[in-house]
């Protein structure tokens, strides 16, 4: 099911605005690979093209390759909304549908794609939610609304929504940034466990989460503001936070950065 990543010279553009320079980088399946950096050096931009949402964005294009398991995922005959469908997103602030039930917000990309059985639709449901750790939390309340969770449920919720339709890849933006600490602790310990069956990209401006979770950790750069973005270090995270191989990475992990 996890699936190799591997992003060749790629180089992302806002209309005349270029974003994002010749990234080289690849990601192992069932690994974690924490994205770092300061504000506006393109994580968030990268992150956006790998499922093909950058292109939905008027002006946007990307230049170079995407490769899910060795296939271009801008091929020609490649689906947008397949892609999206095997890699899988969770944003920075929690997104569930309000006022549709926990139950209706897990299953809804299933429904999306026609499954009408009942019994599959629960089974599905009640896996997703085991997985994203929150099933006993609201196994009795399957049918109240996903907008009556907490915070912290609010977004195991959209992680269990975003497992129940099987992506291969799981892609993650801040997920922790709107949560307290006991939350974000909750969401660390299962990103760890979904990794034993997803292939997992995080951004994170939290270097101690990045330590905590990834296997490797990606820092991005950017020279000015209005300069494109661009990768500077990819190395296994101890290496990263003890030992990495430029002095730049060192700067910005001991906070010496701008
Ligand atoms: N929709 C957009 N249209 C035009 N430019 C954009 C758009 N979204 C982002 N950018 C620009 O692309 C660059 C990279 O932004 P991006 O949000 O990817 O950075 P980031 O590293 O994720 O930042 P942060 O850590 O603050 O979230 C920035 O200069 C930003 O202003």
């Amino acid at each position: 099911m996890a699936m190799r990543l591997d992003l060749e010279k790629l180089n992302i553009f806002y209309g005349d605005f270029h974003a994002v320079q010749d990234v080289n980088l690849s990601v192992a399946p069932r690994s974690v690979t924490a994205f770092i950096g300061p504000s506006g050096c393109g994580k968030s931009t990268v992150l956006r093209t790998i499922n093909r949402m950058h292109e939905e964005i008027p002006g946007a294009y990307t230049k170079g390759k995407i490769l899910l398991d060795g296939v271009d995922i801008n091929g020609k005959d490649v689906d947008p909304v397949a892609v999206r469908r095997t890699i899988g997103m969770v944003f920075q602030r929690p997104n569930p549908f309000p006022t549709m039930s926990i139950r209706e917000n897990v299953v809804a990309g299933l429904r999306l794609q026609g499954v009408r059985s009942k019994s599959k639709l629960d089974e599905v449901c009640e896996k997703s939610l085991r997985g994203a750790n929150l099933w006993d939390e609201v196994k009795d309340r399957l049918d109240k609304p996903g907008g009556g969770l907490s915070g912290g449920q609010q977004q195991r919720l959209c992680i269990s929504r975003a497992i129940a339709v099987e992506p291969a890849v799981l892609l993650m933006d801040e997920p922790c940034s709107a949560l307290d600490p006991i939350s974000t602790l909750a969401v660390e310990d299962l990103i760890s466990e979904l990794k034993t069956d997803y292939t997992i990209v995080i951004v994170t401006h939290n270097m101690q989460q990045a330590a905590r979770v990834s296997d490797q950790t990606a820092f991005f750069n950017l020279e000015a503001t209005g300069k494109p973005g661009h990768l500077v270090e990819i190395n296994p995270t101890e290496k990263i936070f003890s030992n990495p191989d430029l002095k730049e990475t060192e700067d910005y992990i001991a906070g010496r950065f701008g």
